[in-house]
């Protein structure tokens, strides 16, 4: 079983890596969207694998760090595409949550990128 809890946060970025001309190189803005999933079996006490206001407690101090940020000057996401946000997101959260099971990061209402880990 996996639980999730989905966030948003409002990030301004560039791709300095695209080809030229992509508009993806201008500078703009996304209201982007987090899910985080954990996998496990709820606990029979409990009833649940974990209380999700521990992983928003646990999410807090990473989404501060991207709220209202302009992402390529955070170490680490110098190209700040989904795929490196959900792996960044992934790394800053595995050591704390050894259950994460998949990071879902949506950049726009269309597009976004699921990490489930290195393989
Ligand atoms: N594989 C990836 N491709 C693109 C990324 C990315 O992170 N990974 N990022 C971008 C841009 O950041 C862009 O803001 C989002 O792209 P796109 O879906 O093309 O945005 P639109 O809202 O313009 O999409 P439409 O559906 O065409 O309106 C680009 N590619
Ligand atoms: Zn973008």
């Amino acid at each position: 079983m996996e639980i999730y809890k989905e966030f948003t946060f409002e990030a301004a970025h560039r791709l300095p890596n695209v080809p030229e001309g992509h508009k993806c190189a201008r500078l703009h803005g996304h209201s982007f969207r987090v899910g985080l999933y954990i996998e496990g079996e709820p606990e029979p006490e409990t009833g649940w694998i974990m209380d999700f206001s521990d992983l928003k407690r646990i999410f807090q101090p990473t989404y501060d760090r991207l709220d209202h940020h302009y992402l390529n000057d955070i170490p680490g996401l110098e190209n700040p595409t989904s795929e490196n946000l959900a792996i960044w997101i992934w790394d800053q959260l595995k050591p704390q949550l050894p259950a994460l099971s998949r990071v879902e990061l949506r950049e726009t209402c269309t597009s976004g990128c699921v990490y489930t880990g290195p393989k």
